[in-house]
C-alpha cells in the first residue's frame, strides 16, 4: 500500500525524516512510534499527500481513498457547526461539499455516531463536546470516508481508558474489513497489546515488524540515542 525509497523529508534543510526505506503492506494495522521530534507527524502527513517543504527519494501510496484523523489540537472546536454537520464531512467524496445530506446521508451519520458510542449526539454543537467525545466524533467522520487507507495522528491522546478500548476495537474492525490502518502512537503498552505491527523511527528507521519485538528496550534506547546525537550534532553545527 505504501513504499518508501530512501525518503528524506526536510523543513528549512533540516531533515525530519532521513533516508527511510521500507513498505507498509495492504491490510496492515501498524503503529508509527518514536520519541518526540522523531518525524512521525511529518511522515504521516506526507503519506496523506500534504506537501512537505523539501522531499527527496520516493514515496508511493497505492490509493487515493485516504482517510485522515488529525491531532485534536488542529481542530477549531469553536467553529459553529453541529456534530451531524461535522461527521457528514466524511461523505464529501460522495456527495460533494455543498451537496444536500439527504435522508440516506443522515441515516449514515446516525449509524456512525451510534458505532462510536454517541447515539443521539447529532444536534450538539462541536463546542459542547468533551475531549473524549470529540475523539469519537473524529472516528465517526473517518468511518464515513470509507477509506482504503486510514491515517491517524495520536488518536488516543487525552482519551480515557474506556474510550481508548472502544476506539481501538474500531481500528481492529477496520483492519478486518481489509483496510490499511497507520496510527501515530505514544502509548507503547497499548501498541504492544493491540497492534500487530510497529514501525519505530528516529528520523531514520530503527526497526519494523511485530510490535512486541520492535518495541524492545534495546530498540527504544537506540531510537533515543540516534535522535539525541543527531540533535547534538545539529546544535554543534549551528
Ligand atoms: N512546520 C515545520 N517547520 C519546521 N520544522 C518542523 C515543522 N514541523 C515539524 N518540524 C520539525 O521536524 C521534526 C520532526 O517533527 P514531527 O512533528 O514530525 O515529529 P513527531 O515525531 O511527530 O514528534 P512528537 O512526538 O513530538 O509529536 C522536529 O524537529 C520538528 O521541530
Amino acid at each position: 500500500m505504501i513504499a518508501f525509497d530512501d525518503l528524506t523529508l526536510a523543513y528549512d534543510r533540516e531533515p525530519a525524516v532521513h533516508h527511510l526505506t521500507g513498505r507498509i503492506d495492504r491490510g496492515s494495522l501498524i503503529a508509527l512510534v518514536g520519541p518526540n521530534g522523531a518525524g512521525k507527524t511529518t511522515l504521516i502527513r506526507a503519506i496523506a499527500g500534504e506537501p512537505i517543504a523539501s522531499a527527496e527519494g520516493g514515496l508511493r501510496v497505492d490509493t487515493r481513498r485516504i482517510g485522515w484523523l488529525p491531532q485534536q489540537a488542529e481542530i477549531d472546536r469553536a467553529f459553529p457547526i453541529d456534530v451531524t454537520g461535522f461527521v457528514a464531512m466524511g461523505l464529501w467524496a460522495k456527495i460533494g461539499a455543498f451537496g444536500a445530506l439527504g435522508r440516506k446521508g443522515r441515516a449514515q451519520v446516525a449509524e456512525a455516531l451510534a458505532a462510536v458510542g454517541l447515539p443521539g449526539f447529532g444536534a450538539r454543537p462541536l463546542s459542547a463536546l468533551s475531549g473524549g467525545q470529540m475523539q469519537r466524533v473524529l472516528f465517526a467522520r473517518l468511518m464515513l470516508q470509507d477509506a482504503e487507507l486510514c491515517l491517524l495522528d495520536e488518536p488516543f491522546a487525552a482519551v480515557d481508558a474506556r474510550t481508548t478500548e472502544e476506539l481501538t476495537a474500531l481500528l481492529l474492525r477496520w483492519q478486518a474489513e481489509g483496510r490499511t490502518v497507520v496510527a501515530v502512537m505514544h502509548d507503547l503498552d497499548l501498541v504492544r497489546r493491540t497492534f500487530p505491527e510497529a514501525l519505530l523511527i528516529a528520523r531514520e528507521k530503527i526497526a519494523q515488524g511485530p510490535a512486541r519485538e520492535v518495541l524492545s528496550e534495546a530498540n527504544l534506547a537506540r531510537a533515543r540515542l540516534v535522535l539525541a546525537s543527531d540533535t547534538a550534532r545539529r546544535r554543534d553545527a549551528a
